[in-house]
């Protein structure tokens, strides 16, 4: 389905007027930010970006029939390539946005977008499975690609917030298909690059902010303001929000004042929370079991998933999931209920002498302090990590993260994970800089297997920072690598533990399976 340029334009809040041309007349089928996807009828965006410059492509997208471009201000038209409409302003990526929402068609009604530096995943699936546990046909949209209700049978690509264009397609599809809910996970990088800025939401979720992409973002402070733009450009004014109040006090702060000067419904959760309040919570063999306040009722439920932080983020799920304060009390009713996620904190065999193996998906200092925490009263015996740091990736966390692996666990293994285009040694001696007692297993496998043998009864270990992901990068290449088979493989739990975890019950995943759907 086509629409005029002057439509397009219009969402984009572009002046309707172009020089020499009526954009009425021009029919706009598709749009694009990659020449090398472009077609006759197609919009090119031409963007600057972090490895390339879209507007060198600009000739290429008009041979390939490109029907208008949009760039920044003072883009050079290139010699010799055919005219075509230039539509220039000064923040293109958010028009193309809001032009692939608009040409894309209406989006479910119950759209909620998830940011924070660790939770996001695990927060979108809890809410997807709390309005599939209301009989809701519902979706989640993030880190594991497209899963829950999939009518359309769409794939994702591998990034956590989906390009703008393919963001506003894949929502429409699921909109027309009858998935009227969807979860979606809001990534700094998603926010900054304005890929969510078409999304028409219904509620927005902040979970947390710790150092993580300093890489990308520079500063702290910079990482905090591109998070705080899904409360502060995107959620419209009256929009329901929802935030831990256990949070650091800058962007606490900064989510109140927004949510004041926006007239957002803010509900905090957690143990400073308003809406819903953690008042006592008690590690169990099976889970944990949680006490808390809402609306001056006091509830006690036992959620059958290890790890505090999961707490938190059930927490902010019904918050986010519960369209008025009425249904708090039918969300909380549903937590129990709720499955953990593929690769969080999710036990993937246990040892004939008891020992347990958990593989997590921690790569950041305040996930591995926080998901060792949380092992800790699992452990009879010894706590065990085995974890590395990603390439090309914030370099920075490496020694804190090593720092949080000596002080929560009384073994540390480094090993690497997605060295990606650098030197694997050097990341492992930056991580080593904050864990010099820590052993060094270059290769994943054999750290794995040195961790296992050393085993005793009662002892736990978790294999971080990988969680479901199914290959190591190395260079340009993926070699197959899966932590939970790995650890099966390893200890001939294969059959034993299929279904049988804490976390993974319901969820039988083959060991290679690549996770797409658990629904
Ligand atoms: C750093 C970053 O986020 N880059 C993203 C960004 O690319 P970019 O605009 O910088 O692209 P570029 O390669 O410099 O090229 C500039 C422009 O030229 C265009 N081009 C390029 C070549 C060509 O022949 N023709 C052409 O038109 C490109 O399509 C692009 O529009 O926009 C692209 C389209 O949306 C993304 O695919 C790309 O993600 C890259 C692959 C990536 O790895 N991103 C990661 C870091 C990321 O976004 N991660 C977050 C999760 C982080 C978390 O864990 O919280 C995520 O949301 O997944
Ligand atoms: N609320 C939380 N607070 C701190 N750590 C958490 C929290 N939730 C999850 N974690 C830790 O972070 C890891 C990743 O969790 P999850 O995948 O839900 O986060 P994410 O924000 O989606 O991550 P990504 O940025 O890679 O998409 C978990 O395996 C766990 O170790
Ligand atoms: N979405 C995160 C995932 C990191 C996972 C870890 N395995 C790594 O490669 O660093 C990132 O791209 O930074
Ligand atoms: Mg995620």
């Amino acid at each position: 389905m086509s629409q005029p340029l002057s439509r397009l334009m219009a969402a984009a809040h572009l002046p309707p007027v172009l020089p020499g041309v009526s954009p009425e007349t021009i029919p706009v089928s598709a749009l694009t930010a990659d020449s090398r996807a472009v077609r006759p009828g197609t919009l090119f965006a031409a963007l600057p970006g972090s490895h390339a410059d879209g507007r060198s492509f600009i000739a290429a997208a008009v041979q390939a029939g490109a029907c208008a471009i949009l760039a920044p201000p003072g883009t050079a038209w290139p010699q010799g390539t055919p005219l075509r409409p230039l539509l220039e302003c000064e923040n293109p990526r958010r028009a193309l946005a809001l032009m692939a929402a608009a040409l894309a068609g209406p989006q479910p009604a119950h759209l909620a977008a998830i940011t924070g530096t660790n939770g996001k995943t695990s927060t979108a699936d809890f809410m997807r499975q709390l309005w599939a546990l209301q009989g809701f046909s519902a979706s989640a949209i993030g880190t594991l690609g497209l899963t829950g209700a999939n009518p359309t049978g769409l794939r994702l690509p591998s990034l956590t917030t989906p390009d703008p264009v393919t963001l506003a397609q894949t929502l429409a599809m699921l909109e027309q298909a009858g998935v009227h809910h969807v979860a979606l996970e809001a990534s700094s990088h998603g926010l900054e690059q304005g890929r969510l800025d078409g999304l028409h939401l219904s509620a927005a979720g902040f979970s947390n902010l710790t150092r993580d992409h300093l890489d990308y973002h520079g500063t702290l402070d910079a990482y905090r303001q591109a998070k705080l733009r899904l409360l502060r450009d995107i959620l419209p004014p009256g929009g329901l929000a929802a935030a831990n109040a256990d949070m650091e006090s800058p962007t606490l702060d900064a989510i109140r004042d927004i949510a004041k000067a926006r007239n957002l419904r803010l509900r905090l959760v957690g143990e400073q929370g308003d809406t819903l309040r953690l008042l006592a919570h008690r590690a169990v063999p099976h889970g944990q079991e949680l006490q808390l306040s809402c609306a001056g009722q006091l509830y006690t439920l036992t959620l059958a998933l290890p790890g505090r932080f999961q707490a938190d983020n059930a927490l902010l799920a019904a918050a986010l999931a519960a369209e008025d304060d009425a249904a708090l009390s039918t969300m909380l009713a549903l937590l129990p209920s709720l499955k953990g996620v593929r690769g969080r904190m999710e036990r993937a065999a246990v040892l004939p002498n008891g020992a347990s193996a958990y593989v997590d998906y921690a790569h950041t200092p305040d996930a591995l302090a926080r998901l060792l925490a949380s092992l800790r009263p699992h452990a009879l015996g010894r706590l065990v990590v085995v974890f590395g740091a990603g390439g090309d990736r914030d370099r920075g966390k490496r020694p804190l993260m090593g720092q949080e692996a000596a002080a929560g666990a009384d073994l540390a293994i480094i090993t690497d994970d997605n060295p990606r285009t650098e030197n694997a040694a050097a990341i492992r001696a930056a991580v080593r800089a904050g864990a010099p007692d820590a052993l060094e297993i270059a290769d994943r496998r054999s750290a794995i297997a040195e961790a296992l043998s050393l085993l005793g009864p009662g002892d736990v270990l978790v294999v971080a920072g990988k969680g479901h992901e199914q290959g190591q990068i190395v260079g340009d290449t993926v070699l197959p690598f899966d932590d939970a088979s790995v650890i099966r493989s390893l200890t001939g739990t294969e059959t034993a533990t299929l279904n049988g975890g804490e976390v993974a019950s319901g969820h039988a995943h083959s060991p290679a399976r690549k996770e797409t759907d658990q629904t």
